[in-house]
């Protein structure tokens, strides 16, 4: 449940801790000013957000039903204000005005992604192909282009068909690889002409825990003794490994129909997206130092692994054994190198502390990795997201440990940012005076620009996100945009401290 911050003076003391965290970060204390030119030409910066969370019109243009439409129509109860996306904050209706909004900031690109069920709205080719959603993609890529702004597009963010969850598991069964397959096609044919940059799945480590070990997204399936109030019942010790087999195998999938028959026209870039804490060892003892590179396994190496080698990290063979999905030979040789580059999202980081090995028999993903991953004091929480400890340093710890130990990828950062609570006690002005967001932004952008100089590949960023949004299941109560939402007055957009920052950035 979302911790309400506390009175104000300890709000106080805690924005004065994280000043001081402020002015130990390199950049302030050498004083060289973060600025826009302070990175490589053509670098590209931008804004992140995903169908589900910002479309709305659920039912509009022929779209079908994705398992989020399902999850929050039955189970209310698992979103913070019991709310879905049914409308959300309806850029279907209002893209247009947020285009306006990412020019008026100066902004590169945008990152969103294309709802599976408004292309193929039964999931799979034979079900049909829905020309009313093409228009729909083609008039919003259409108007950032017009625009100056480069499209970066998502073909899965969670919302899979509740079609091909109802026919066959969705992404439990290996029939989801063909039909991803088909879906992908479908867009690089139609949209490949103007897209030069896909991302084939967003996080498929939230998708796989979130959904099927910690029932804390959609379809909410655990095992019964989890006790988490999972929607159904699953098994946490390995459905989550079976889904990202699956994900992995449908990601290569996309990624070879795109090589072979689209990318030597249309010359795009194709990758995956993937989120990990920064996870670091609580002391440096060698059990503690042994319980962090298993949480960094665990975590991104799950995939970065098969990605770099085609096999999974040892640590996960090891402690997950038969039930840890095989790659062939064929298939480790398509999901090895099978990107063009690598989209990180960063958030937070983790202290790691080793549990000892329990024999106990209940596996699950949640203890597989015997680890106890905690905030401390020296990693602030002053986001509104209770998961999320500000860590800015692990920015750059994280993307040099990617390019030390996955031979120095082509990176772009496809997500950073940070949240408040929703705060109905606030005037709107007071509720656009987003000053931990530009903190935030300040911070992370010089760590970023350090790994950067340190020769990190990093070729882009993108913060979350444009707008306040649906944020899963904390539904409206948290807000991470740039720019607000009024949920009270007809989803109207006003520009937040930090959106004139970002703008004053981009030119300085
Ligand atoms: N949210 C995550 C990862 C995650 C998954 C389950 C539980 C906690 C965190 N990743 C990215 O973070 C963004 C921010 O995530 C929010 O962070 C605060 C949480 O309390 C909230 O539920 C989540 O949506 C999402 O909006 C993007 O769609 C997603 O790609």
């Amino acid at each position: 449940k979302m911790k309400q911050s506390g009175s104000g003076a300890h709000d106080l003391l805690l924005f004065f801790v994280f000043l001081l965290h402020v002015l130990r970060s390199p950049c302030a204390a050498s004083g060289d000013e973060l600025k826009r030119s302070g990175f490589p030409p053509g670098f590209i910066f931008g804004t992140a957000s995903s169908a589900y969370q910002y479309e709305g019109g659920f039912r509009e243009g022929g779209r079908g039903l994705s398992i989020w439409d399902t999850y929050t129509h039955k189970h209310p109860e698992k979103i913070a204000d019991r709310s879905n996306g049914d409308v959300a904050i309806d850029s279907y209706h209002k893209y247009k005005e947020d285009v306006g909004l990412m020019k008026d900031m100066g902004l590169d690109a945008y990152r969103f992604s294309i709802s599976w069920t408004r292309i193929l709205p039964n999931g799979s080719l034979s079900g049909g192909v829905n020309q009313e959603g093409i228009k729909y993609y083609n008039n919003l890529i259409n108007e950032l282009i017009a625009k100056g702004l480069k499209p970066f597009v998502t073909l899965f963010h969670w919302d899979s068909p509740q079609a091909l969850e109802d026919q066959y598991g969705g992404f439990l069964s290996h029939h989801i690889v063909n039909d991803f397959r088909d879906y992908a096609e479908v867009c690089f044919r139609e949209f490949g002409d103007r897209v030069k940059h896909w991302i084939t799945f967003n996080e498929p480590w939230s998708y796989c825990t979130g959904g099927y070990a910690l029932g804390s997204l959609a379809p909410g399936r655990c095992s019964p003794w989890e006790k988490l109030g999972c929607v159904a019942a699953g098994d946490s010790g390995r459905e989550p490994y079976i889904v990202a087999h699956h994900q992995l195998l449908a990601h290569a999938a996309a990624v070879s129909v795109y090589r072979r028959k689209f990318q030597p026209i249309q010359k795009g870039k194709i990758g995956i997206t993937l989120v990990t804490n920064w996870n670091f060892a609580y002391s440096n003892s060698k059990s503690n130092s042994d319980a962090a590179e298993r949480a960094m396994d665990f975590m991104y190496g799950w995939f970065m692994d098969p990605l770099t080698n085609g096999e999974y990290p040892v640590n996960m063979k090891m402690l997950v054994g038969d039930r840890l999905p095989k790659f062939t030979k064929k298939q480790s040789e398509m999901v090895k190198g099978s990107f063009d580059f690598i989209g990180v999202n960063y958030y937070t980081a983790r202290y790691v502390l080793d549990l000892p090995r329990s024999n106990r028999v209940l596996k699950s993903y949640n203890t597989d990795p015997s680890i106890n991953a905690t905030g401390k004091l020296e990693i602030y929480k002053l986001a509104a997201s209770s998961w999320l400890y500000i860590y800015p340093r692990g920015i750059k710890d994280l993307l040099l440990y990617t390019k030390t130990k996955y031979n120095n990828p082509v990176i772009y950062v496809t997500e950073n940012g940070v949240s408040e609570m929703d705060n109905a006690t606030l005037t709107l002005e007071e509720a656009l005076k987003d000053e931990i967001r530009i903190g935030f932004y300040q911070q992370h952008l010089s760590f970023l620009q350090e790994a950067i100089r340190e020769g990190v590949d990093v070729k882009g960023y993108f913060a979350w996100s444009l707008l306040d949004n649906f944020e899963w299941a904390d539904g409206y109560t948290v807000r991470f945009g740039i720019n607000y939402v009024n949920y009270k007055d007809n989803l109207k957009r006003y520009r937040k401290s930090s959106s004139f920052w970002f703008q004053k950035f981009l030119t300085s």
